[in-house]
């Protein structure tokens, strides 16, 4: 069954590159989600992608209560192609013309492999894009208020395990010192956390020691004792096989997808770890996002929307526990009655 509204593909008449792009619900609102530029063997492999993207953003808005829906898109790169800035800028051009054919349905943001810096060039032709730069009226890298919401989320973990929310000497491991995982180290520093961190670039090390973090290495950081573990690196993180190694009492991070099949949180929930949605774990940046360029809020009143990440998180584990279910059923069971589908 078509579980979508819209699918689009085109090929760019520029780039004579793939674009696809899916708007999977406009159930709540007009649909949002980033522009993903990646290497796929196929454009179907794109394809395959935008609707998953795009039905996860469906579940983002949902749960965090914004009156958007998701949408995604995909330019589906052949393996090996580099793009220059002309033709970078011909690609984005494209894409900004698919988007205009939806008449203000869908507004884009910045995804994997690509910035702030595209949404300036995809606004000059269409008004129905978010994160562009500030000088140019945009929010900008939504990396800070990603972090600022994960915080939310790892406040709650700690209150529902340890009847505090205060982090001060909890141990949390950090796996990415990416974008996101930079300013979230940062944060988990200044709350006194006992923070070990990892990542594959060993030019990240340096980072570990200016905030007197552990460094650990990556190849088996899973197997090390913490209480939280923060997955902020890529997804498919958690597979029946590494469920195995883990050894903590949480899981709550940014990184998207990090289940590797949904049968993993069954997995968890068997082991007693929470497993908290990364869908509302890392929710903060397109909250920021949407509710400042699309909503008009303030900083203020949108900062207080990414912080309510802690109420969400609060809510989905008290329903669990109650429940005796895994808060990711009681997080796809929220999303699902906020869309009328249940
Ligand atoms: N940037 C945002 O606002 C945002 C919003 C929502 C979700 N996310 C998700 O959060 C995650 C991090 O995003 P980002 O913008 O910081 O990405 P990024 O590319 O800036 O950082 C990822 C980091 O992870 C490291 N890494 C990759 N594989 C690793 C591994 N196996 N072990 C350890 N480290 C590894 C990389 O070297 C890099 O430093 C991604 O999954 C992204 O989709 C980001």
């Amino acid at each position: 069954m078509l579980d979508h509204e819209q699918i689009l593909i085109r090929r760019g008449p520029r780039s004579g590159l793939p674009i696809v792009l899916a708007v999977h619900s406009t159930a709540l609102g007009p649909a949002a989600g980033g522009l993903r530029l990646w290497h796929y063997p196929g454009w179907r492999d794109g394809l395959t992608d935008a609707l998953r993207l795009s039905s996860a953003m469906t579940l983002k808005f949902a749960a965090a209560g914004l009156p958007s829906g998701g949408g995604k898109t995909v330019v589906a790169l052949p393996p090996g192609t580099e793009l220059d800035p002309p033709s970078r800028r011909d690609v984005l051009r494209d894409v900004a013309e698919v988007i205009n054919a939806l008449d203000g349905t869908y507004a884009v943001g910045p995804d994997v492999g690509t910035s702030p810096a595209d949404m300036a060039v995809i606004g000059e032709t269409t008004p129905h894009v978010f994160c562009k730069p500030p000088h140019l009226g945009g929010s900008g890298d939504s990396s800070p208020h990603t972090a600022q919401g994960t915080l939310a989320a790892l406040h709650a973990v700690s209150h529902h395990l340890y009847g505090d929310r205060d982090l001060d000497g909890r141990r949390m491991t950090l796996i990415g010192l990416g974008h996101v995982g930079e300013h979230l180290a940062r944060l988990l520093t200044a709350e006194n956390a006992d923070l070990t961190v990892t990542d594959i670039d060993p030019a990240k090390r340096p980072l570990a020691e200016e905030l007197g973090a552990t460094w650990h290495s990556s190849a088996t950081i899973l197997s090390k004792e913490t209480d939280i573990l923060i997955p902020a690196a890529l997804g498919g993180l958690l597979t029946a096989q590494t469920t195995h190694d883990l050894r903590c009492r949480a899981i709550a991070g940014p990184a998207n997808n990090q289940l590797d099949t949904p049968e993993v949180a069954g997995l968890l929930h068997r082991r007693g770890i929470l497993w908290i949605p990364d869908y509302v774990v890392s929710a903060g940046g397109v909250i920021n996002a949407i509710t400042t360029e699309l909503h008009h809020l303030d900083a203020t009143q949108s900062s207080t929307r990414v912080n309510a990440i802690e109420t969400i998180v609060t809510d989905l584990l008290t329903t669990a526990a109650t429940q005796d279910t895994t808060p990711a059923q009681a997080g796809h069971d929220l999303a699902q009655r906020r869309l009328g589908t249940t």
